[in-house]
């Protein structure tokens, strides 16, 4: 049979982490004494990594206030020291996943999210393992769309062929240029339409994923 290599995105796609990240954000603002922003706002800033976090968080409450780069460790520092409080896995995750590696399937993530939450996160929400393989937001020079993410996460994994399954524009257009099939999880960030993003499937629980992996597998997802 064949195996894939199945490359997730973690904020929006295996993880709800929206009450973290702004609870974090809003700290780093009372901190400036600005005011807080509320989660949909939050939403719209989550996954293109932490600096255009930052840089969202400060542009839409005032401007930024000097140099970047201050904020952005703050930001590290404030988030990186509670990660898990606030973040829930999506319903169906973990049995989606146990499902997939007793199938053979290989499970990596690639993340906009710095390497330690992430880690803290897959280990403390018990998703490391099954996913074994892993590359965050300081891993490579570049980020996605850079499909050199998507790439060091599957290289890290056997199989025979690469699906991406996530739930933004980033996602999407990283698919795009690596190459491989997208899978897009409805329930997360993005703010395009489903209908304007390239995607073979969608889907808004995860107990259909094996079977959506199955049929891009045999050929029979739609295009
Ligand atoms: O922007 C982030 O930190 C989260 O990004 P992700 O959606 O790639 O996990
Ligand atoms: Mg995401």
């Amino acid at each position: 049979m064949t195996k894939a290599r199945l490359v997730f995105d973690l904020d929006g796609t295996l993880l709800d982490s929206i009450p973290s990240l702004v609870a974090a954000g809003n700290a780093l603002l009372a901190e400036l004494g600005r005011p807080s922003i509320d989660l949909d706002t939050g939403r719209g800033f989550v996954g293109h990594g932490v600096v255009r976090l930052v840089e969202s968080l400060l542009n839409h409450t005032g401007g930024i206030p000097g140099d970047l780069d201050p904020h952005v460790e703050r930001f590290r520092e404030i988030y990186g020291a509670d990660p898990v409080t606030g973040t829930v896995v999506y319903p169906g995750v973990h049995e989606a996943l146990s499902a997939l590696a007793a199938a053979g399937h290989g499970l990596g993530v690639c993340t906009q999210k710095p390497n330690g939450p992430a880690i803290d996160l897959l280990q403390q929400l018990a998703l490391m393992p099954p996913i074994t393989g892993f590359t965050g937001g300081d891993s490579l020079a570049v980020m996605k769309p850079d499909p050199a993410m998507l790439r060091h996460t599957a290289d890290q994994l056997s199989g025979d062929v690469t699906i991406m399954i996530g739930d933004s524009e980033t996602d999407a257009e990283t698919a795009r240029r690596g190459g491989v099939p997208f899978l897009l999880h409805t329930e997360g960030y993005r703010l395009a339409e489903i209908t304007d993003l390239p995607h073979v499937a969608a889907f808004s629980d995860f107990a259909e994923l094996p079977g959506l992996v199955a049929a891009v597998l045999d050929g029979d997802a739609a295009a």
